[in-house]
């Protein structure tokens, strides 16, 4: 792969090439410090219960985000049945996590109604907000929607390796991200992507490089929030 240009390599390889050129920063994001807590088992969980918290708000609003998608999916897709399929299971599955953040708040005294965005939360937030404008094209909110997932299917997996030390009490979390079923719906969006970068033209192409950017840097930012939270 080495010293070929795009056309060399295909435009359908365009998420790999930027997970090459960006790895620091992507592993960053997946092998953030947050991450690597729950891993090795040191995880304050006073840390955990401010990203549970913050993160139901986020999920809340990445629900109208992903309908959004699927919007634009009807009329920007070269292959709308198939994506609709996918955008609609990542709607069902928002639907399951919702009702598990409640359960969970519950188990860990977290009182839903009394969380208040943090900054970098506001900031994803308005970000995704951003993005369901009409102007804003199936590529590059597919692309966003397949970067936001793939960092926690990557984040969470990682926990799950074989002699992590991951407390038995966060296990269920990771796996809700960390589960087979999860990367393979990964990989669907990853693919849908591609293909939609495939045919896109240069412009479209760097605005969605920049836009997966955006995601990886706001998923570290809300990593750094959960990590030195109260
Ligand atoms: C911040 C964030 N990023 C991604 C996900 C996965 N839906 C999430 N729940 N929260």
């Amino acid at each position: 792969m080495e010293g070929k240009t795009r056309e060399e390599m295909g435009k359908s390889m365009i998420t790999e090439t930027w997970l090459r050129k960006h790895r620091s920063l992507y592993l960053g994001a997946t092998r953030h410090p947050f991450i690597r807590s729950i891993r090795d088992g040191n995880i304050d969980l006073s840390s955990f219960k401010t990203w549970l918290g913050q993160d139901y708000i986020f999920v809340r609003a990445f629900v109208p985000f992903v309908a959004s998608v699927l919007t634009k999916a009807w009329k920007g897709s070269d292959d709308s049945s198939n994506d609709m399929e996918v955008i609609l299971g990542g709607v069902a599955a928002l639907n399951d996590e919702i009702s598990w953040f409640k359960k969970e708040a519950s188990k860990w005294g977290v009182q839903l109604s009394d969380i208040v965005p943090q900054k970098a939360n506001q900031d994803y937030c308005r970000f995704l907000e951003s993005l369901m404008s009409p102007e804003v094209e199936y590529t590059i909110a597919i692309t966003a929607f397949w970067a936001i997932e793939a960092v926690y299917q990557e984040s969470f997996a990682h926990c799950l390796e074989d002699g992590t030390k991951t407390p038995a009490e966060l296990q269920e979390t990771c796996q809700r991200w960390g589960n087979e079923g999860f990367g393979q719906y990964c990989n669907s969006l990853r693919k849908i992507a591609d293909r939609q970068l495939e045919k896109a033209s240069d412009d479209i192409i760097t605005k969605a490089e920049a836009t997966f950017l955006r995601v990886v840097e706001h998923e570290v930012e809300f990593w750094n929030m959960s990590h030195g939270g109260t």
